[in-house]
């Protein structure tokens, strides 16, 4: 059994997953507020894992902290390369691109190759990248996730309240200051993505994060919802190794 981790800023998501799996196909899977990280020994307690591969962009401290947590096998972290799978990494640096960002490609690639894609993940930050059909990562877009827009508003105004997340959606030209933050925060999401898919030249976006789900019913292009597509890019970088 291999295990993946993805710690992203908020939380810390994992699967379990047996060699040969097909790509998304979990034996068991969790997720984690990064605070509550240390009851994730007793999420994998009893399986027997041999090799544990990690992407973070938590920083050095949650490393140290994860490093605990982790059963005593083998450990990779994933880190973006110039090359890895057929896919390259067209970064100035390739190393500077966040390895979330560099899985979620691969993830995009083993669900559909071959094909142009517009990866978006909705997270704490959203991130926006294109990825040619030919396995070329060409770059990306990073701006505050649904949650960091929202909550900044409220933190830098006087007059504008937290609104609460998980209500219902609202109409784009709101009647009220609550929904009218909501439709704003979304509307740029969704500019966002879109805009992207059509420089790409109409490509497939696939989303996933925390609040793809809130975002993906407003897109009006062509797209799939992933299920953590970190993951999936992180087995496919296990697999690809060896
Ligand atoms: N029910 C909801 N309604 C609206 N927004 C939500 C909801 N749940 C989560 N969000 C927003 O979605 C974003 C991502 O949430 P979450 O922490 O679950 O994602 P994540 O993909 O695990 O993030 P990260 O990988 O950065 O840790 C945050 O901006 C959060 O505020
Ligand atoms: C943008 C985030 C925060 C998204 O999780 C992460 O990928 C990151 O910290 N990236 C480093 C900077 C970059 O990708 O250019
Ligand atoms: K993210």
């Amino acid at each position: 059994m291999i295990l993946l981790v993805d710690a992203g800023n908020t939380r810390i998501k994992w699967a379990l997953v047996e060699q040969g799996a097909s790509p998304g196909q979990w034996a068991a899977s969790g997720a984690s507020a990064n605070a509550d990280l240390n009851h994730l020994p007793e999420a994998w307690q009893g399986a027997s894992i041999e090799r544990v591969i990690v992407s973070n962009v938590a920083g050095q401290r949650l490393r140290d902290q994860l490093q605990l947590m982790l059963p005593p096998v083998a450990v990779s972290w994933f880190a973006s390369v110039p090359e890895l799978a057929g896919l390259r990494n067209s970064y100035r640096n390739p190393s500077q691109l966040g390895c979330d960002r560099f899985a979620a490609a691969l993830g995009a690639r083993a669900l559909a190759p071959g094909q142009a894609l517009v990866v978006a993940t909705c997270g704490t930050a959203t991130t926006i990248d294109a990825v040619g059909a030919d396995g070329v990562f060409l770059g990306g877009m990073i701006l505050p996730g649904l949650g960091l827009m929202a909550a900044s508003l409220a933190a830098n105004t006087a007059q504008l309240p937290q609104v609460a997340a998980g209500s219902a959606a609202a109409p784009p030209f709101a009647d009220n200051t609550d929904d009218a933050i909501r439709s704003g925060c979304l509307s740029a999401q969704v500019g966002a993505i879109e805009r992207a898919s059509r420089l790409h030249g109409g490509a497939l976006c696939l989303i996933s994060g925390g609040a793809a789900p809130h975002i993906a019913p407003a897109l009006s292009i062509l797209h799939r919802l992933v299920d953590n597509i970190v993951l999936v890019g992180l087995h496919a970088a296990a697999t690809s190794t060896g």
